[in-house]
């Protein structure tokens, strides 16, 4: 398995482009299902995920064609996918897919609606919790569908005349539900209302997907989303927005390291909340013409505590890569964990750094110490291993994250980007 090694202390100067985003790349492929015609995909990152989505809707018969290239120095932007469902081969999601990437569950939303049936594998937890998906199968169940559980799969099935529009009000926020349920709908009889919809950029960029497909949507980026079913959607042409984890990510990497950097495509819209608490961390974030540029503001990073929360709030998939920053401010800082109940493994391996962490509950209390040390670490989920070569390319000494197949799910050549701003770091090579 390779490995990365990160000999820490240079401070990463100059320009990073940002790819198109994993998690709105990921249900637009699954939109290729609604329809026989053709959905053209622009800005598709390189990543393993996208990989295993490609695999998934391949045997689900989707003619799928990669045009362009990923370009030198970073950036997908040469990346075009073409996926045509003339025809569904199998309605069946099978387990051995479904496990390796949880988002394979996006499918049965789009399955159902198209073909009156789907079978597709439970994806069960994973490292960062349990993760259920029973709002994505009352949702299905409130238009209709009638849904068993039996073997490990999802059998789902529409009444005669296909699924039927009502209104769903989610008891807690999910985007992946969110995300199926208006799929589904777009091709439902008469009106959804999804009340209490989660209200991520992913999901907007779903819509205006879906509309350019010829779906009625209103209200996405609200916690309110109408969609009139239609008979039939058509192919459309669609550029995938920039990934904000990934912004946020090589922000935090600038700031630790007391660097300065543009991050080539970025959207500040779509991390405000993240950019008021590094505000408070006394890190600024600068609109630029090629998207934006991040730094310290006096040279110290300020402690600050932080919450996970839904979007507009401040994004579960940035905490642990928030936590490797605060772990040389100044004071202290307290972040809490709302969205998943067991998303500190990063702990124990940053404490290997030198890191003085205590968890209470749902919360982590960082004291800040004045550096980190370089340590062999290991990670069991995506954005706790990026924490650690956040944390590594700060640290005195020389940093070794294993297990960097986690990065690769997440991370359009990680080491590509960074080190062309300077950082001392290689990709190491293990043949199994
Ligand atoms: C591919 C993708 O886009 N993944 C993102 C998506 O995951 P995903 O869509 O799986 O996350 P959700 O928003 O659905 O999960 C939020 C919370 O709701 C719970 N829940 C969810 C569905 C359900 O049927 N029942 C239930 O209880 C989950 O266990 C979790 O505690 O949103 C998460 C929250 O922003 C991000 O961390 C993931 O990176
Ligand atoms: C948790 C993540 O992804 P997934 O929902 O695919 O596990 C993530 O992107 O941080």
């Amino acid at each position: 398995m390779d490995k990365l090694r990160i000999r820490g202390g240079r401070p990463l100067k100059g320009s990073i482009p940002i790819s198109g985003a994993k998690n709105a790349a990921l249900p637009l492929m699954a939109a290729c299902l609604l329809t026989d015609g053709t959905l053209t995909l622009a800005n598709l990152p390189h990543l393993a995920d996208i990989t295993t989505m490609a695999n998934l809707l391949a045997q689900h018969g989707v003619d799928i064609r990669l045009n362009g290239h990923a370009q030198g120095g970073g950036g997908s932007q040469g990346r075009v996918v073409e996926l045509t469902a003339a025809t569904i081969a199998s309605t069946t999601a099978p387990y051995d897919l479904v496990r390796k990437m949880r988002a394979s569950v996006l499918v049965l939303g789009p399955l159902l609606a198209r073909c009156g049936q789907a079978k597709v594998s439970l994806p069960g937890g994973c490292a960062i919790g349990p993760r259920p998906v029973d709002l994505h199968i009352k949702g299905l169940q409130a238009m209709g569908a009638i849904i068993e559980i039996e073997g490990g799969y999802v059998i789902a099935s529409a009444p005669a005349g296909g699924l039927r529009g009502a209104e769903i009000v989610f008891p807690q926020v999910s985007v992946g539900a969110t995300e199926n349920l208006m799929m589904a709908a777009a091709l439902a009889k008469g009106e959804t209302v999804l009340v209490n919809a989660a209200r991520e950029p992913e999901i907007t960029d779903l819509a205006h997907c879906l509309i350019a497909m010829g779906a009625e949507i209103e209200g996405a980026g609200t916690d309110r989303i109408r969609i009139r079913g239609r008979d039939r959607l058509s192919g459309a042409r669609h550029t995938i927005i920039p990934d904000r984890i990934e912004t946020g990510t090589f922000a935090m990497a600038a700031a630790i390291t007391g660097g300065d950097v543009e991050l080539v495509g970025a959207r500040l819209d779509h991390i405000r909340s993240v950019a008021r608490i590094l505000a408070g961390a006394e890190i600024d974030f600068e609109e630029t013409e090629a998207g934006l540029r991040v730094r310290r503001r006096n040279g110290v990073l300020v402690g600050v505590d932080v919450m996970t929360e839904p979007f507009p709030g401040f994004p579960t998939d940035l905490q642990a890569q928030m936590m490797a920053l605060m772990c040389t401010c100044t004071g202290a800082a307290m972040i809490t964990e709302s969205i998943f109940e067991n998303r500190f493994m990063h702990v124990p391996e940053l404490a290997r750094m030198g890191a003085n962490i205590t968890v209470h509950g749902a919360s982590a209390l960082v004291r800040g110490v004045p550096r980190l040390t370089g340590a062999p670490v290991m990670a069991t989920d995506l954005r706790a291993s990026v924490s650690l070569v956040i944390a590594g390319l700060a640290a005195a000494g020389e940093t070794v994250v294993n297990r960097i197949y986690h990065l690769d799910r997440g991370y359009e050549r990680i080491e590509e980007k960074l080190v062309a701003c300077g950082a001392d770091m290689e990709r190491v090579r293990e043949t199994p």
